[in-house]
């Protein structure tokens, strides 16, 4: 079971995903309650160790504007919530990253791979607002194997929607939160302990 640890600001939060065994940590580069510089981002991430991938998120900002955001900040990953494009995905993959479709559960197309992406993520109708949708629906649409699920995800409900919709990850930010945009270490240790025990 692959864990992402999203919308990651504090030195401190970044080590207990890393300890918790987190496979990824995401830095929300664009608007949000979690955004940091790419500066920030690229600082924090100089603590993350080789095996574990460190993702920029971005949501919404034109495809030269994603550019200019992850060039200099050195993370290894480009997750891109919101309108883009197969010829958007194109733009960016000169840069050498690991690409990541960030998509609604409502989106026509949920096949892995069908924009030139390394990995599908679905989410919620809107990214980061800790809101939970129908996981089990996702069975009968099968994006595939190692699709990635998000949206909503709790301590206490995460392993229920992995068996549901039959995910091979799972994506969270507001889940593991003890106030809106502030991340709790101990939930995220919890969090991650109980998707690696339901998966
Ligand atoms: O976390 C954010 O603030 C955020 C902002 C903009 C785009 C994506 C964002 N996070 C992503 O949202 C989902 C999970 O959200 P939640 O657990 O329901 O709060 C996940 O893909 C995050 O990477």
């Amino acid at each position: 079971m692959f864990v992402k640890i999203c919308g990651l600001s504090t030195a401190e939060t970044v080590a207990a995903a890393v300890d918790a065994g987190a496979d990824a940590v995401g830095f929300v580069l664009t608007r949000s309650v979690r955004q940091v510089t790419p500066d920030r981002a690229r600082e924090l991430a100089a603590a993350v160790p080789p095996h574990v991938l460190t993702v920029a998120v971005v949501a919404g900002a034109d495809i030269a504007t994603v550019r200019d955001l992850v060039r200099d900040c050195g993370l290894r990953a480009l997750q891109l919530h919101g309108d883009y494009s197969r010829d958007d995905f194109a733009a960016v993959a000169d840069l050498g990253l690991t690409l990541v479709r960030a998509t609604s559960h409502e989106a026509p197309d949920l096949r892995i791979g069908a924009y030139g992406e390394d990995l599908l993520l679905v989410d919620a109708t809107e990214p980061g607002s800790g809101g939970a949708w129908d996981y089990a629906a996702l069975r009968e649409r099968s994006p595939g194997d190692g699709w990635i699920l998000a949206g909503g995800l709790y301590v206490d409900t995460v392993a229920d929607a992995i068996h549901r919709s039959g995910a091979g990850g799972v994506d969270v930010s507001s889940g593991v939160e003890s106030a809106r945009g502030v991340k709790s270490e101990a939930l995220i240790r919890d969090f991650i302990a109980a998707a690696r025990k339901a998966g």
